[in-house]
């Protein structure tokens, strides 16, 4: 039985970077793979994963809460028998809700050693109210109040208060017995996804096993569309494309080759914030642009 972790929350809370740092604090002794699953056909998480872990499954396509659950159980089992993990790490979509993945690893023999939810605390107020981010907190039993950096502490409070209140309301529930699938959570307050150790001991295990409601549907609230781009691009035309973005655009990340810069840059824009302190010094590929709209 190979222990499964995944990791949810909404988009640009943190995920992948939770994932940088629990590599290099954590899993350096260890064989971990890592599946990554990102909204629409091009993925820039993965590419960064790949800096830190040996091995990345990207799955390209649609998301893995709903429409592709075989081609989710099916690279399972293959890296499993490629790789032989000894931890299995999963990034869900920011638009994806968890239950199904937690279903999907069960049936592959996995154990869930927690369900591990970054909350954006600067910019909770803005998709707080999303069916899908109350779901996925729901659906967690590790709460990550993250980028607490960016707020103060009567903010953090207020947050704090909300995430357990909307984890109350929306906890997972077995289906027969309508008890909760998690009887309690542990919260942490964190900048950069840093956790401690005992995350990963295996202390926050499901021990249950869950069933799947057929027929079950949801809505995503989000569009993707990606811009390729052939030529090498001025960090001030990179600022020009951030500036005359319609505003439905909550999230734009990708990967840009620069004319006066030798590594790749890696763009990450949420909620009006633009972070470019990443790089990639031996990326090969095209240089791309992935726009996030919200339909709300
Ligand atoms: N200031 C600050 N920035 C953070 C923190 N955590 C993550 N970030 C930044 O927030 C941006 C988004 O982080 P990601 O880790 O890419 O978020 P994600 O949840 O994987 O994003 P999606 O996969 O698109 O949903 C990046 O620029 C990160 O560097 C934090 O605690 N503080």
């Amino acid at each position: 039985m190979i222990p499964a972790f995944i990791i949810t929350g909404y988009l640009g809370s943190g995920k992948t970077t939770l994932l940088l740092n629990a590599a290099r604090e954590h899993f350096s002794e260890k064989r971990v793979a890592v599946i990554v699953n990102e909204l629409g056909e091009v993925g820039v998480d993965g590419k960064i994963l790949k800096n830190a872990y040996s091995e990345v499954l990207e799955l390209p396509e649609g998301c893995i809460c709903c429409t592709i659950h075989a081609e989710f159980e099916k690279a399972i089992r293959e890296l499993r028998e490629k790789y032989e993990p000894e931890l299995l790490m999963v990034e869900t979509s920011g638009s994806a809700e968890p239950f199904p993945v937690m279903i999907s690893l069960q049936n592959l023999g996995c154990i869930i050693e927690g369900v591990i939810c970054l909350i954006d605390t600067k910019n909770f107020h803005l998709y707080s109210q999303e069916d899908t981010a109350k779901h996925q907190i729901g659906s967690s039993n590790v709460l990550v109040l993250n980028k607490t950096d960016l707020v103060d502490e009567s903010t953090l409070k207020q947050v704090e208060d909300s995430v357990v209140d909307i984890w109350n309301r929306y906890l997972l529930r077995n289906l027969f017995t309508n008890e909760p699938v998690f009887r309690s959570f542990k919260l942490y307050k964190t900048s950069f996804g840093k956790l401690p150790a005992e995350v990963f001991s295996g202390v926050f295990a499901l021990q249950e096993k869950l069933y799947h409601l057929n027929g079950e549907t949801h809505s995503h609230n989000h569009a993707q569309q990606v811009i390729y781009l052939d030529e090498p691009v001025d960090y001030n035309e990179l600022l020009d494309i951030i500036n005359k973005l319609p505003p439905d655009v909550i999230r734009l990340k990708g990967i840009l080759k620069l004319k006066d810069f030798p590594e790749a840059l890696v763009v990450n824009y949420s909620f009006g914030n633009l972070d470019t302190s990443y790089t990639l010094p031996h990326y090969e590929g095209k240089s791309f642009l992935v726009l996030i709209r919200s339909f709300n």
